[in-house]
Order: C-alpha cells, then sequence, then structure tokens
C-alpha cells in the first residue's frame, strides 16, 4: 500500500533555528513517535506537514496529494491535536463541537458523544473552565470523531493522568488494528511509546538523528558498562556519547554486535531506553 504519508528534505529556517532537510514516511497501519528533546523542531515539523507554516523546501505528500494544492481535502481526513488551544474558549464543548463538525465531511456525533463519556468531560462546560488535561481530552476526542485515517498528534498525552494515558495508548492501538489508518505522535514520555510505536523518528537540534523500526533500534542499540581504563581512544568511536566517573563509564553504541566483537566480556551490555538513546545522542560525549 503507498504511504500515508511521505516527508522529503523538509527545511525551515527561522532567525534563531533551522530545521534541515528532515525525511521519513509512514505507511497505513503504523504507529510512528517522534521523539527529540525541547526545541529540536517536533512541532515545527508537525506544522509544516499540517501546512501551518510554509516550508522554504522540501516535498511533503499527504495520501499522496500535495497540501499545498490540496488543504481542505486532506485535512478532512487527518485528525490534528496541537500542543496549544485553539479553540473558542467562550463557548461550551458542544457548541466548539458543532463548529468544528460542520469542518469534515464524516462527522460521527455518536463516535464524539462516547468519548465525551469516557474521557469525562461535561458537553455544557465552558472550554476555559477546562483544566489543560481536559482540553487535551476534548482535543482528543474531536480528532478520533471524524474517521480520520492519519492522527497527527502534537505531545497528545502531556497533562494527562496517567489513567487517561493508558487509555489513549489503548485507543491508538486499536486504530491500528484499522489497516488504512496511521498516527504519527510526538511526545517527551517515551514509555509510552515503547509500548505502542512501530516507528522512531528522532530529531535533534533542527536535524534528523534517524527513522526506524522500533524493535530494530531496540535490538541493536546498548548501554556498555565497564571499569574506566577499558574506555581508550581506539574504541572511543563506538560509542555515540558516554559518562565517565573514576569508577567506570557508562557509554550507549548503536551496534551492540559490533561492540561485542571488539570489546567482548570485558564490558557489561544492557538494554537501553529510547530515554538512553535520546540522553546520550543529545549530551554526546563525557557529559550525561
Ligand atoms: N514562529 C516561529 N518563529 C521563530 N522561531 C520559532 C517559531 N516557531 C518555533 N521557533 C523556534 O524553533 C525551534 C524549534 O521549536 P519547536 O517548537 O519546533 O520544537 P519542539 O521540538 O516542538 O520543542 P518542545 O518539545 O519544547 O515542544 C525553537 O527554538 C523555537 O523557538
Amino acid at each position: 500500500m503507498p504511504n500515508i504519508l511521505e516527508v522529503e528534505n523538509l527545511s525551515k529556517t527561522f532567525p534563531r533555528f533551522s530545521l534541515q532537510k528532515i525525511s521519513f514516511s509512514l505507511a497505513p497501519g503504523y504507529i510512528m513517535g517522534f521523539i527529540g528533546p525541547n526545541g529540536a523542531g517536533k512541532s515545527t515539523t508537525l506544522k509544516l506537514i499540517m501546512h501551518l507554516l510554509h516550508k522554504d523546501s522540501g516535498q511533503i505528500k499527504i495520501f499522496g496529494l500535495d497540501p499545498q494544492h490540496y488543504e481542505r481535502q486532506i485535512k478532512d481526513r487527518i485528525g490534528f491535536v496541537y500542543d496549544e488551544n485553539h479553540f473558542y474558549e467562550e463557548l461550551t464543548l458542544k457548541a466548539m463541537a458543532r463548529i468544528m463538525a460542520s469542518c469534515y465531511s464524516h462527522w460521527e456525533p455518536q463516535t464524539f458523544t462516547s468519548y465525551l463519556e469516557q474521557f469525562s468531560l461535561p458537553p455544557k462546560e465552558k472550554i476555559k473552565k477546562l483544566s489543560w488535561g481536559m482540553q487535551m481530552k476534548f482535543s482528543l476526542a474531536l480528532a478520533l470523531s471524524h474517521q480520520a485515517e492519519l492522527l497527527i498528534l502534537d505531545e497528545p498525552t502531556s497533562g494527562l493522568d496517567p489513567i487517561i494515558r493508558h487509555e489513549l495508548i489503548e485507543i491508538l492501538s486499536a486504530l491500528r488494528e484499522d489497516e488504512k489508518k496511521a498516527v504519527l505522535f510526538s511526545t517527551h514520555i517515551t514509555t509510552d511509546l515503547e509500548q505502542i510505536a512501530d516507528y522512531i523518528t528522532f530529531i535533534h537540534d533542527g536535524q534528523l538523528v534517524f527513522s526506524r523500526a522500533k524493535d530494530d533500534i531496540l535490538e541493536r542499540y546498548a548501554l556498555v558498562k565497564g571499569d574506566p581504563g577499558l574506555l581508550t581512544r581506539e574504541n572511543q568511536s563506538l560509542f555515540t556519547g558516554w559518562n565517565q566517573t573514576r569508577y567506570g563509564f557508562t557509554g550507549l553504541v548503536p551496534d551492540r554486535a559490533q561492540a561485542r566483537l571488539l570489546l567482548g566480556n570485558r564490558v557489561l551490555f544492557e538494554k537501553a531506553t529510547l530515554d538512553d538513546i535520546m540522553l546520550y545522542t543529545v549530551r554526546g560525549k563525557a557529559h550525561v
């Protein structure tokens, strides 16, 4: 099946930041986690995809279409959750939903009502009275109620309590069963991704670090621990980053097999989490 989303060499320059040649793609039936530290360029990338910002160069294709020319048709098929509130605060949830419903050709009132119930959201409450977590849940209910084929979620779990976070993860997992749908979501809570993501795209400082299958990443990367003397100038190139004290070192290797070949049993190999991978990649050598 063709990709739902294709991003190729996407670039955008602000006065103090530039997103540089970001490329990745997402096929239907998969969930992609979009990670990177604060200010890495995640929201900028998602806004460029949603055509809320204009790119400087590169290509974006959604459902095989260029958003510059087919914005309306594309947005009809996307559920988008922003990391900031974009509602009319004086309106009630019900009134705001009525406005949103008129924008979509496949709005499902029953689905929306059932999400309001599931998320314990009072339809007659004004938006300005909702907490941040409740606003996030309201955004999610809207995004999930118009048969979107692509969900783009910017930090959807931030501000949610663990119970609702868990429910959201279950909802997203269930969506994946429908092989026509795909999810791209940015988050700082990488444990959520370890549960459900099929692919991880990691950006840092406006640049792509990798976009790969999660299982492949978690199999290949490893944490290596050893005595201080074992980290020599010759084998330092094996490591993405490390932390050294006088008692020993811990480092991240992107290729467990190669590191094992060269370091053998003199060191200890442990599973690296997505958090470890982000931390050691971002902080680099000797500073973790
Ligand atoms: N409209 C804008 N004008 C100028 N600079 C901007 C604009 N939007 C974003 N930036 C800058 O681009 C950089 C990347 O911001 P972005 O919000 O994309 O990062 P992020 O990865 O989503 O971070 P976070 O995880 O903190 O939300 C930041 O330095 C930000 O200040």
